[in-house]
């Protein structure tokens, strides 16, 4: 019986890359270091505008295929009494991390995502995020990430590391719901974000 951590992998940590894993690529096009990546989904609960309670969080290109990012806990997004949901800072970690694909021109989903929760998140601060790809093997993508809280240079409260899995247009449109589908791809806006992925590099 395999190991929880090992099972996908056919026996190797997952989270490692594998020997043939070559160095993550900045598409020529990808946005200049400090240029805010803005949402790529509207209703997206990580960054997108129109979610009420989303963490609405602010991801801007860094050097490479690294990003930064900040999110500012609110009410809506408690755990315990006035300090923030373990799941939450996990989602801030995802959509950062998720956003590195960005930079490399590539559509990406979360296949493994672990997470170390170091300090506790009071409601009202702000997380300092940072990721940066690791490296890149076939489709997959392996990647870091920490949050710091009191400043950018202030203590971690959290880091996660993941992969993720490149997958094309149709893995949203044959699994996503018909009706989010249809509003999606009839939005000038979305239709050039996905025109802008399929492009490619
Ligand atoms: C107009 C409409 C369209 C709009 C489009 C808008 C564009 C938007 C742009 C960007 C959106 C990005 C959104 C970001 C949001 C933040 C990120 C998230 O939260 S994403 C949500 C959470 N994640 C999922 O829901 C994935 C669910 N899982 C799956 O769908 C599949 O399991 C998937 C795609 C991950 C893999 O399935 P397979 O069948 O394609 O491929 P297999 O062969 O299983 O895996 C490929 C390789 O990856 C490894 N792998 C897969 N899962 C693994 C795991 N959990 N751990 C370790 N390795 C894993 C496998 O071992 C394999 O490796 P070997 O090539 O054999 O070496």
């Amino acid at each position: 019986m395999s190991s929880a951590t090992t099972s996908a992998s056919g026996g190797r940590p997952v989270l490692a890359p594998p020997p043939d894993a070559t160095e993550p690529v900045r598409h020529p096009d990808a946005p200049a270091p400090g240029t805010p990546l803005g949402p790529h989904y509207d209703q997206c609960f990580g960054c997108g505008d129109d979610q009420p309670y989303g963490l609405h969080l602010a991801v801007r290109a860094g050097e490479g295929v690294g990003v930064t990012a900040e999110f500012t806990v609110r009410p809506a997004h408690q755990g315990a009494p006035g300090l923030a949901h373990g799941g939450v800072l996990a989602s801030a970690l995802d959509e950062t991390l998720g956003s590195l694909n960005w930079l490399r021109r590539v559509i990406a989903v979360t296949g493994r995502l672990e997470s170390d929760f170091l300090r506790p998140v009071p409601v009202g601060a702000t997380l300092h995020l940072s990721a940066r790809c690791t490296a890149v093997a076939g489709r997959k993508m392996y990647a870091s990430a920490e949050g710091r809280i009191g400043g950018p240079q202030g203590p971690v409260a959290v880091r996660a590391q993941a992969l993720f899995v490149e997958v094309g247009v149709s893995h949203f449109t044959s699994n996503g719901r018909p009706e989010e589908i249809r509003a999606a791809m009839s939005d000038p806006d979305q239709v050039k974000v996905v025109r802008a992925f399929e492009v490619g590099p």
